[in-house]
Order: structure tokens, then C-alpha cells, then sequence
């Protein structure tokens, strides 16, 4: 496989950002911001070409792989190839994905929209293909008002956690939208599906609950590519939740997450605005062959291009 070696390009979705906004401003439920989507087009066909994207592709044109798609074997994908475009969409999706926490609009969502989303995730990867998870579709007021309840139980708790210099700035961060979110989902990871023995759970057990949280990033990502906003919530009291849900004792509760519609997006995570954290350098964050190991010419190659690397500014 092969990747970009430069900074994507933000497409042209002003149409989409300009249906959103005229949404939000005007506060109606029926449009928001689902732009027309373009036709799938081969990537050799429709991508400009390297020096006019800024990108280099290598592996995408391999003969290998045009090779497949002409003889449309039914066990391979028809048109496997992202041209520019879809490319570049999927990285604004990653790059302008936000933990919303206090942006969001009560608007209903649509429950086709809803589907894609639930359907985005349950199309996660899992070991095994064990698809440890469920998803509880929390709307109902009273419900969430429990919830809402032992998230101020746990976060005056947590207050305490903190160093005395940090406990007022973590008090100020609003760190959930429970209430203000029309539909809370809780994911879950049951962690005996398929029995105890499953395909490469064998050795590191915890690669169900990974599995789980890979479902809960696909929510995540396909959210924002519906104009939705998603907030994770975890400071509550596991058992309480159980409680709250009527989680069975065997099912481990894996996100609570707030899903609706927003005023806006943050541009930055809320906690880098507000100077609580940064975000750390990439490659301070990289190894070569081992975990002492220094970079190499190749390694070299690599951060210059990180360093070339910027997210779509939107
Ligand atoms: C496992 C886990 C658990 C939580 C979070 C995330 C994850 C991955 N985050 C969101 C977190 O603060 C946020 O992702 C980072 O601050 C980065 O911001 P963006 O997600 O890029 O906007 C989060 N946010 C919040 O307001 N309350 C919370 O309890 C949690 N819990």
C-alpha cells in the first residue's frame, strides 16, 4: 500500500459547509449540510497528477492491482482505488473530527443518518471478526438524567484527583454534553461472544475490548462525516452505568458517547485551547526498528516528510 507523502488538500465542500451553516443559523432540522456526493471515479482517471495535488502516489497504480479490478473477480472489490478527492475527504474527516462537549443542537437526527452511523461501526475491525459489541440508543430523558447525575458525582470526585494549581481549570472544562445531545450510545464489548477461544485473542487478552474501541472510532469518524458531533464521556462510575442501562454483568461497558448535531466544530481539541495539554510532536513520538532505535537515511526521509505534512486548515 502506498500513502500520501505531503499535506492533503482540502476539497472544494463550501456547498456542504454553507448548507450546514445556513442550517445551524437558522436553527431547522431538515437540512444539515449532506452535500451531493461526487461519482466514484478511478483514481487514474480523476486524480490530478502528483505535482498538481502535491502528492506522490506509488503503490495505487500497481499492476497488480488494475489487473484485479479489470477481471472483476467477485471475491476482490470491483473499483478498490480512492482517487484525490475521496482521499482527501476521508483526512478531513480525521482532521476536523473534535470531542464536542458543549456545542451541541437538540435537533432530531434522522434515522437514516443514524443508521449509516451505527452501520459505519459495526463495520469495524474485530478480532476474530468477533464483533464484540453492542450499542444502546439512549433517548430517553430520564434515562440520560441518571447518567447526567453520576457524571457530577464522578467529576467532583476527580476534581480531587488533580494537583491543587490544575483543580480549577479541570472544574471550568465542560467535559460532557449528555443532556444537551438528543441521543446518547453506549458501546459495549461482550467479552465472551464466540466462546473463550477466538482467532487472535489467543495470547493478549484484552483484543476484544480493542476491537470494541475500533467501532467506537468508525462512530466517531463516519459522525463527522455526517455533520455530527460526538463526545465521549468517561468520567462516570462504571457500575452506575451498568445500573443506569441494565448492562448485564458479563457485558463491559466500553464508550458512552453524546451524538447530535452542532453550532460549530471546534478548530483544536478543546483541551490544547485551553492550554491544559498539547499536542505532542510526531516524531518525538517515533522508533526505528526498536524503541531505543535512532532514525537512519530512510528514518531521516520519513520526519522531513512529517514535517511537510499539514492537516487540512478548514
Ligand atoms: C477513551 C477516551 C475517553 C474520553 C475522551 C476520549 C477518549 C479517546 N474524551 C475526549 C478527549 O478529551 C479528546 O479526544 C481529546 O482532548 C482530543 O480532542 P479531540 O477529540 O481531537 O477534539 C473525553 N472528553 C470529555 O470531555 N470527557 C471525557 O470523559 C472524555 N473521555
Amino acid at each position: 500500500m502506498s500513502s500520501p507523502t505531503q499535506a492533503p488538500r482540502a476539497p472544494a465542500r463550501d456547498d456542504a459547509r454553507a448548507a450546514n451553516h445556513d442550517h445551524t443559523d437558522a436553527g431547522a432540522s431538515s437540512a444539515h449540510g449532506v452535500a451531493a456526493q461526487a461519482p466514484l471515479e478511478h483514481a487514474s482517471a480523476a486524480a490530478p497528477s502528483g505535482a498538481e495535488a502535491g502528492l506522490v502516489f506509488t503503490g495505487y497504480d500497481s499492476p497488480a492491482a488494475a489487473s484485479r479490478s479489470a477481471a472483476a473477480d467477485p471475491r476482490f472489490q470491483s473499483d478498490p482505488l480512492f482517487d484525490a478527492a475521496e482521499r482527501d475527504a476521508v483526512y478531513r474527516a480525521i482532521h476536523t473530527r473534535r470531542d464536542v462537549r458543549g456545542e451541541f443542537l437538540p435537533d432530531a437526527i434522522p434515522d437514516e443518518v443514524l443508521a449509516r452511523v451505527l452501520t459505519a461501526a459495526h463495520h469495524a475491525p474485530s478480532v476474530g471478526f468477533m464483533q464484540p459489541w453492542d450499542f444502546v440508543v439512549v433517548r430517553s430523558r430520564e434515562v440520560r438524567a441518571k447518567i447526567h447525575a453520576d457524571f457530577l458525582a464522578a467529576h467532583a470526585e476527580a476534581e480531587q484527583m488533580f494537583d491543587e494549581g490544575k483543580r480549577e481549570t479541570y472544574r471550568n472544562l465542560k467535559l460532557e454534553g449528555i443532556l444537551e445531545s438528543p441521543v446518547n450510545i453506549c458501546i459495549t464489548c461482550d467479552r465472551s461472544r464466540h466462546g473463550p477461544v477466538v482467532i487472535g485473542r489467543t495470547h493478549i487478552g484484552a483484543m476484544d475490548v480493542y476491537s470494541a474501541v475500533c467501532a467506537v472510532q468508525n462512530l466517531w469518524l463516519a459522525a463527522r462525516a455526517e455533520n455530527l458531533g460526538v463526545g465521549w464521556v468517561s468520567i462516570l462510575h462504571p457500575q452506575a452505568l451498568r445500573e443506569a442501562l441494565g448492562i448485564p454483568r458479563e457485558i463491559v461497558p466500553i464508550a458512552y458517547l453524546c451524538v447530535g448535531y452542532v453550532r460549530d466544530f471546534h478548530a483544536r481539541p478543546e483541551l490544547e485551547a485551553a492550554g491544559w495539554l498539547k499536542r505532542v510532536p510526531l516524531p518525538e513520538l517515533l522508533h526505528f526498528d526498536t524503541w531505543q532505535g535512532r532514525p537512519d537515511a530512510a528514518g531521516e526521509r520519513l520526519i522531513d516528510a512529517i514535517a511537510q505534512t499539514r492537516p487540512p486548515a478548514r
